[in-house]
């Protein structure tokens, strides 16, 4: 077992904010190497305070943790030699040359200086950074900076590496180079753990994804069986608002029609086949005169699992995000 946590929960007591239980009792596995988990959901559902207590960071208030072999906390030195982490804001020292920022890492992880300097070489050779290795960490890119991030929470050469949010705030085409990245770590049999609030990044990317929402998981497995649970096409009317609810009412009868979802101007049909939905759906509108601005068919997406859960929308979500505390890897003994 790569990582196992049972019935995990944290409470921060706050002066200001009062209790806030910010996990209620998350419960994971991970039996096998190189695999890419995915830990979904919106902000604030308690993802990066998960995080930081599985690669040791945090104390839980209760619960059991076994990470890479190492119970916690009573093998927490044993445990961050094993695992990296790399948080929101990386843990990139900007007034130091590239290269220095691994080397620094990589001692402080208890390398030699030798296997040191060999670790950082081949990872500014992986990760593309060659040519930047003596600018300072503020001179770089944001991809750039996001690689280095990334290769600071693998210069010890963890077998679990944990990715809180890695493609926050990155253009689309440094985004599918992180993607590739993280997939050639799997196929190197690194286990990775990240968290995400980017619904096709998860689709896309992991081999399991556990969806959590206010401190609870609430659904948890491969990105296509957790779609396979809500029924096959969702069927989109564009209406008029105040036709809305009738719209609702009238959709909502039809045989093949297994669910309706009201948003704001339309209604969201579950249906099995798309194709056969639509001309029937309108047809049935049509017959109340009730007027269509336009439809379209998707497949169902992870968003529709997270709303048949939730009742409520992942993409309805605000996106910024505040970057976390820094903590370059577990290695540094926060
Ligand atoms: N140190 C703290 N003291 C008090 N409350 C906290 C603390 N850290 C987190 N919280 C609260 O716990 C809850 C979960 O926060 P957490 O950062 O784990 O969510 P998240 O899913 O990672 O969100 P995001 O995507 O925005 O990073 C939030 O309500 C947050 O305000």
């Amino acid at each position: 077992m790569i990582l196992e946590a049972v019935d995990l929960k944290k409470t921060f007591r706050d002066r200001r904010s009062g209790t806030v239980e910010a996990v209620r009792g998350v419960n994971l596995a991970l039996p096998d190497r190189g695999e890419i988990f995915g830990f979904l959901g919106p902000n604030g559902a308690g993802k990066t305070t998960t995080v930081r207590m599985l690669s040791t960071l945090t104390p839980p208030t209760s619960g059991r943790i076994t990470v890479v072999g190492c119970e916690l906390p009573k093998e927490t030195r044993r445990a961050r030699e094993r695992i990296g982490y790399v948080s929101q804001a990386g843990g990139v020292d900007d007034g130091m040359p590239v290269r220095d920022n691994l080397m620094l890492q990589a001692r402080i992880s208890g390398m030699g200086v030798t296997a040191a300097r060999q670790s950082g070489d081949r990872l500014l050779e992986a990760f593309d950074l060659v040519e930047v290795a003596n600018r300072a960490g503020q001179t770089l890119s944001g991809g750039q900076r996001r690689r280095l991030a990334l290769a600071l929470g693998l210069v010890h050469r963890p077998e679990l590496l944990f990715l809180d949010e890695p493609t926050l705030g990155l253009d689309p085409t440094a985004r599918i180079a992180l993607w590739d990245e993280v997939r050639a770590l799997r196929a190197a049999d690194t286990t990775v753990f990240l968290t995400t609030h980017y619904l096709d990044e998860a689709d896309a990317l992991c081999d399991r994804v556990a969806i959590i929402d206010r401190g609870v998981i609430v659904a948890e497995g491969s990105p296509d069986d957790l779609k396979r649970t809500v029924s096959g096409d969702v069927v989109t009317v564009r209406l008029d608002e105040a036709d809305t609810e009738r719209a609702t009412a009238v959709v909502g009868d039809l045989p093949f029609v297994r669910e309706v979802r009201v948003e704001t101007r339309g209604v969201r049909c579950y249906v099995d086949n798309g194709g056969d939905a639509v001309p029937a759906v309108l047809r049935a509108l049509e017959g109340h005169d009730i007027p269509v601005r336009s439809m379209s068919v998707e497949s169902s997406s992870l968003d529709d699992v997270f709303l048949k859960q939730t009742g409520r929308s992942l993409r309805e979500q605000p996106t910024t995000a505040v970057a976390g505390p820094v903590a370059a890897t577990a290695g540094q003994g926060r």
